[in-house]
């Protein structure tokens, strides 16, 4: 058990800064996730913590402690790679058991093979204990590296991409059971991963970073519905959200906003106008996830703007269509079963009560309606 704290780190390679003043405070038995494209810095972050690499600047501290000058042995992680790096000629049981037989954590051989036992069947390789690496397959030494991991009780789990190599099925099954982990272990656990639905499914916090810097951190919810700028908005989310300016209109004390070629305009929540208003923003780009927008085959009302299909992608249980409108791609999600035929005509109603709005300017995040509601806090 333990609280993990990254102060001020910063960690170069060369003339490349891996890790920019990055700044991260784990709580104690947190599932905490770092979440960012390739090359963002997540690896390097778990090595800081490992001791495998060393900050050139900054601090790393376990329960409270600063450790930057105790060797990695010492820190009590547990980190299984997303290259697994297990010993070739060691057996399955063997790499598993490696861990408790190192002279600092010994365990009596009695402990060892109940303890393997129990990882193996949570991992599905019990059946496999016998072999060496090279006689399994790439999920099966997969989960060989993250059972290995599982042996112990450290200070923190380190998990780089643990599951990434798994077939779609049996991660979807390992997610759940890492969930179901997460809840019986009571470990502090750190979780790289560029999967977002994994990120929003396993953390209670996530972390996103980008280019060594992190950009926000927060819930699953947070990050979700109130992203800190439009590069965390299209991160997250399948398909990516609807990003376009829009012309800000303001008449009788209302503001409204033109868009999609439209001259008529849409009411802007009053609450929304308000922060817009009082912040001074002149350029606003306007947030759409694929759910904030329906669609019909027949213009309902009004408030239904015209377009013709684009594109339809079935994609198992749900199909992403896009929809021009007046030169503007917009993506939907729509039922699996959806017959619809290209450039046909087909109108798209904005949910506008549920558009995030951003400075475009800077891409930061500006405010969404009901924010306070939607997060949960008074
Ligand atoms: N030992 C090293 N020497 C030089 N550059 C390195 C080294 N380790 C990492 N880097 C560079 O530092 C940056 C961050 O790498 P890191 O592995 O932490 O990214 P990542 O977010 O884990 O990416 P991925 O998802 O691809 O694993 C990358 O540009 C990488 O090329």
């Amino acid at each position: 058990m333990a609280k993990i704290e990254l102060c001020n780190i910063t960690k170069r390679f060369g003339s490349l800064t891996a890790l920019d003043d990055i700044n991260i405070e784990v709580k104690d038995k947190e599932f905490f996730v770092l979440f960012g494209p390739a090359g963002a810095g997540k690896t390097t972050i778990l090595k800081v913590i490992a001791g495998i690499e060393f900050p050139e600047v900054g601090e790393v501290k376990i329960n409270d402690k600063n450790v930057n000058y105790v060797e990695p042995a010492k820190r009590n992680v547990s980190m299984v790679f997303e290259n697994y790096a297990l010993y070739p000629h060691l057996s399955i049981y063997d790499n598993i058991a490696s861990p408790m037989r190192s002279p600092l954590y010994k365990k009596d051989e009695e402990t060892i093979k109940k303890e393997v036992q129990r990882v193996a069947s949570m991992m599905k390789i019990d059946h496999l204990l016998d072999r060496l690496p090279s006689q399994v397959s790439n999920g099966q030494r997969q989960r060989t590296a993250l059972g290995r991991c599982l042996v112990r009780e450290p200070n923190v789990f380190l998990m780089d991409e643990p599951i990434a190599h798994l077939d779609a099925k049996l991660r979807h099954f390992m997610r759940a059971e890492l969930k179901e982990m997460q809840s019986s272990f009571d470990t502090t656990t750190i979780y790289v991963t560029h999967d977002y639905m994994e990120a929003l499914s396993l953390g209670d916090r996530i972390a996103i970073i980008n280019e060594g810097k992190i950009l926000q951190i927060g819930t699953g919810d947070e990050v979700y519905l109130t992203p800190a700028n439009e590069f965390v908005a299209k991160f997250i989310g399948e398909p990516e959200i609807n990003l376009f300016d829009i012309e800000l209109v303001k008449q009788d004390g209302m503001l409204y906003a033109l868009m999609l070629g439209q001259e008529t305009g849409y009411a802007i929540e009053k609450d929304v106008s308000d922060v817009i208003e009082s912040g001074g923003y002149q350029n606003v780009r306007i947030g759409l996830r694929g759910n904030d927008l329906t669609f019909s085959f027949k213009q309902e009302d009004a408030s239904y703007i015209e377009g013709k299909v684009y594109s339809v992608e079935p994609i198992g249980n749900k199909t992403i269509l896009v929809i021009d409108v007046n030169g503007q791609l917009l993506r939907l999600v729509a039922p699996n079963d959806l017959k619809a035929n290209l450039d046909e005509q087909i109108f798209v109603k904005i949910k506008m009560e549920r558009a995030m709005f951003f400075n475009a300017d800077d891409h930061k995040y500006i405010y969404r309606h009901n924010q306070a509601e939607l997060l949960g806090v008074e």
